[in-house]
């Protein structure tokens, strides 16, 4: 049994995994990391392994309490990737972005793959079908565009997340909804449209915190599963003991 967790910048997602079979999820903030370890495991004796990507300032020293239950692996760029790294500051790739890579490269075989990652940032992501790492965007996620108009401006307030319900914008607060949220949905149908410009054939994953609330709206068919990132780590993991 393992426990994949995900360290993203907003909050830590977790997941135990016997084979391919998730048996159950976890959202935690990383004030809570230990707490939260310790019940899991308690909760899950056969966990054998935990594999991490951290993108956050958490480090492997704050795992060190589990050092003597579990073995702990935490993803770094020199792990072996199914994909060839073509990015040219290879070394400032996040892990995040390079396991969702993985993930798509182990999962769709012999095909262009765009992964897009709504977080805290929105990062976008291309492995070609011969499987070279392209590269992608980032973009600030949903929460950063609420919270950026809010911090540097003296006017706007700082509203939650909302559906926009007109895209005339007739009020403040249904501007910046407007602003946010179908900014982020043409900025996500946009890049599709300029990656298929290029390709004529890929797929797309969504994944990301926001994933449920983006998919409904975007134009293109995509296979949105806020869990990717964990399922990848669990196929890395896979990898890894057949290639080390
Ligand atoms: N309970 C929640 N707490 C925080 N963010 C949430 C929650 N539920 C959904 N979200 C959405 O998830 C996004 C953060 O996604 P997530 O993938 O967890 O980020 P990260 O991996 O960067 O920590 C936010 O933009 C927010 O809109
Ligand atoms: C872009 C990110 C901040 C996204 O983080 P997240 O939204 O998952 O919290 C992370 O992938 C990162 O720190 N990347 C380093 C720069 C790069 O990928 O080029
Ligand atoms: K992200």
């Amino acid at each position: 049994m393992i426990l994949a967790i995900d360290v993203g910048n907003t909050r830590i997602k977790a997941a135990v995994f016997e084979g391919a079979t998730v048996l159950e999820n976890f959202v935690f903030l990383k004030t809570e990391l230990e707490k939260n370890i310790q019940n899991i495991l308690n909760k899950y004796e056969k966990v054998s392994h935990l594999m991490v990507s951290s993108v956050s300032d958490v480090e492997k020293q704050s795992f060190s309490a589990f050092e003597n239950l579990v073995n702990i692996h935490f993803v770094s760029h020199s792990d072996s990737f199914p994909f060839v790294n073509c990015y040219s500051t290879p070394q400032t790739l996040g892990i995040d972005r390079m396991v969702n890579a993985a993930g798509a490269t182990l999962q769709f075989p012999n095909q262009n793959r765009l992964v897009i990652d709504a977080g805290t940032c929105v990062t976008y992501d291309f492995i070609d079908e011969s499987n070279n790492y392209l590269g992608g965007a980032i973009s600030p996620g949903l929460g950063l565009r609420y919270a950026a108009l809010h911090n540097f401006t003296a006017k706007l307030p700082l509203l939650e997340l909302e559906s926009p319900e007109h895209f005339v914008g007739k009020s403040t607060s249904e501007s910046i909804h407007s602003g946010v949220v179908n900014g982020l949905v043409h900025e996500i149908d946009g890049f599709i449209a300029e990656y298929e410009a290029l390709y004529p054939k890929f797929i797309i994953i969504l994944t990301g915190g926001d994933t449920v609330f983006l998919a409904k709206r975007l134009k293109n068919t995509i296979f949105a599963n806020s869990n990717f990132l964990l399922e990848s780590l669990n196929q890395l993991f896979q990898y890894k003991i057949k290639n080390d």
